[in-house]
């Protein structure tokens, strides 16, 4: 079946995002400048690393300054959950909940990503209040231990798609190759059967290669490194571009 791509305007299969993961505005904007210019299709602000993340105006106007120094690259905006391989925040989650709807306000992200595992409650006002400022919702789920079971990853692109995610995202950490194996067989048959996209990767030296060849297994994402990696096993923009394009003209897609 045909993959799906991202939905934002000018979405590219698969889109490269680059991680923001500057703690200061000035040093955000200079990431920016850096990252912006090595083109990826995508920026992912990781707020959770900011170090003014209680202020809710300072995060809203820091996302202000990163579009404007971005060269019109639309941005993911992410509090990655210390649950799920965050860094940690001083902040509840009432408060973080606030900072999305100040951001979902401003419309300066296309997307942002909240984990799956986070309270229904919350998971569906983040939803409500996406969907109301016409914000696309990524619902994650991350585990950096292991790898699940195969019945198991399916289950939470399923449910992200059941909580009323534009695009389900899974990431795993893969003890051996065969992890990577579930991991990318796992993402090929949800992509068959969920009418939304789907990202995925296994993380660290193992799965490296998913980051490389997963949109061929259906991962319409997939993180590089323009400046600085938000994750292990995440290889450089220029690199993952390249082996695209090489997998691409093999695969004649
Ligand atoms: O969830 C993801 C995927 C990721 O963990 C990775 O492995 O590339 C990197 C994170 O920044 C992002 O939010």
């Amino acid at each position: 079946m045909q993959a799906r791509t991202m939905p934002f305007e000018g979405a590219q299969f698969p889109v490269i995002c680059a991680p923001l993961v500057a703690r200061t505005k000035a040093a955000l904007v200079e990431e920016t400048r850096i990252v912006a210019a090595k083109k990826p299709g995508l920026l992912e602000w990781r707020v959770d690393f900011f170090d003014d993340i209680a202020n809710t105006a300072a995060v809203v106007d820091t996302l202000a300054a990163i579009r404007e120094a971005c060269g019109g690259i639309p941005v993911l905006f992410t509090r990655r959950s210390s649950n799920e391989g965050g860094e940690p925040i001083a902040i509840d989650e009432p408060r973080v909940l606030v900072m999305y709807r100040a951001v979902c306000e401003s419309k300066l992200a296309a997307l942002v990503d909240y984990e799956m595992s986070n309270a229904a409650a919350d998971v569906s006002q983040v939803r409500d209040m996406s969907a109301m400022h016409g914000v696309k919702l990524v619902l994650s789920f991350h585990d950096f231990m292991k790898t699940p079971g195969a019945p198991f990853i399916a289950s939470r692109f399923a449910l992200a798609q059941q909580l009323g995610a534009d695009v389900a995202k899974v990431a795993v950490m893969p003890r051996n190759m065969g992890d990577v194996l579930v991991l990318l067989g796992a993402t090929l048959q949800a992509n068959e059967s969920l009418p939304i996209p789907v990202v995925s990767m296994a993380m660290g030296g193992f799965g490296a290669l998913t980051r490389v060849c997963g949109w061929t297994f259906g991962s319409a994402m997939t993180f590089a490194v323009g400046q600085s990696s938000s994750a292990p096993g995440q290889m450089p923009i220029e690199e993952i571009e390249a082996g695209v394009a090489m997998l691409r003209r093999a695969l004649g897609r």
